[in-house]
């Protein structure tokens, strides 16, 4: 078998050395082929296509946090190559939404032995950009705006500029195309979901799957200390999910058009200002090596 690391060194502030030599002695013990490419951060998308067509992996291991599985994604996008996630970033929300073993060695031991992939969708953008967890306009991309030209990671950053951003919410207007309807709705968030719940833990979509061939676009309607503490509590409780203060609509193809140009993120990459914003799913679009007991919690 051949086995390909796709690494970013600076994912989650951690050091991915370690990791890097337990992985190699481990593969050089059971005899299996590896080759290692490490993101810099800058034009990755033709070193790591370079790289897959040279060494032809049988297999892809995605080491870092929710950008980089992103990244893996696309990257294999083409091809039928499966992939897997080594959660190494700083909050892993699609490691844990997929229920990856959260340790790191675990989770390499399960993408090498595990025949078992899932079909998980992916979601298209205006044509060009994509997101496999969540994508959002409003005040999360406000947070990940600041967050990304922050040189700190991690939670303690992450709440530092979530603290900032709710003390200047704005409400956000916006016309939503879907399922042959047209909607106008307003809130403070307009979120994007093929998954259930934030990095942080904190749920927006509890009743979405992210192999089921749509999305939800939720609408988050307000925020006041009452929802923020609901929605704290949710990451510890489900049953403090707030299902007044959001509107679901689930879909595989939508239009929106917001009041003026917003700023949108997709899986915590900041990607721009837009107007209008098109939404499609690509049913399937990732190999996913996964195990039986994951693929069951996933759909459940
Ligand atoms: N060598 C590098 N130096 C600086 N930035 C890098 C490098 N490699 C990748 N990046 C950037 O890292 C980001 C992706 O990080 P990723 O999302 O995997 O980790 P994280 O943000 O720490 O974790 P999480 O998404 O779990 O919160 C991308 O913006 C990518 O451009």
């Amino acid at each position: 078998m051949k086995l390909l690391f796709v690494v970013n060194p600076i994912s989650g502030g951690v050091d991915k050395k370690p990791f890097l030599r337990e992985a190699e002695s481990l593969c050089n013990n059971y005899g299996i082929e590896y080759s290692i490419f490490k993101t810099t951060g800058v034009n990755d998308e033709e070193g790591v296509k370079k790289i897959i067509d040279e060494f032809q992996p049988n297999k892809v291991a995605s080491v870092g946090g929710d950008g980089t599985t992103l990244f893996t994604a696309i990257a294999l996008l083409e091809t039928k190559i499966p992939m897997g996630i080594i959660p190494l970033g700083s909050a892993n929300g699609m490691a844990v939404e997929l229920f990856v073993n959260p340790k790191p060695i675990e989770a390499l031991k399960n993408i090498i032995m595990s025949d078992v992939i899932g079909h998980l969708d992916m979601v298209k953008v205006n044509g060009e950009h994509y997101s496999i967890h969540i994508g959002d306009v409003g005040i999360n991309a406000q947070i990940v705006e600041a967050y990304d030209k922050d040189e700190n990671r991690g939670m303690v950053t992450y709440a530092k500029y979530f603290i900032d951003e709710v003390k200047k919410v704005d409400l956000i207007h916006v016309a939503i195309n879907a399922n042959g309807k047209s909607i106008d709705k307003s809130g403070i968030m307009v979120c994007i979901c093929n998954s259930r719940k934030y990095g942080t833990g904190v749920p927006i979509n509890l009743t979405g799957n992210p192999m089921d061939g749509k999305f939800e676009i939720v609408v988050v309607k307000k925020i006041d200390t009452n929802s923020i503490i609901k929605a704290g509590l949710s990451k510890f409780e489900e049953g403090f999910y707030d299902r007044e203060n959001i509107e679901i609509l689930s879909t595989d193809k939508a239009q929106l058009s917001f009041d003026k140009p917003r700023l949108l993120q997709l899986d915590g990459e900041v990607i721009g200002k837009y107007k209008d914003i098109e939404v499609e799913i690509l049913s399937g679009g990732v190999n996913l090596i996964s195990t039986k007991n994951s693929l069951s919690s996933i759909v459940k």
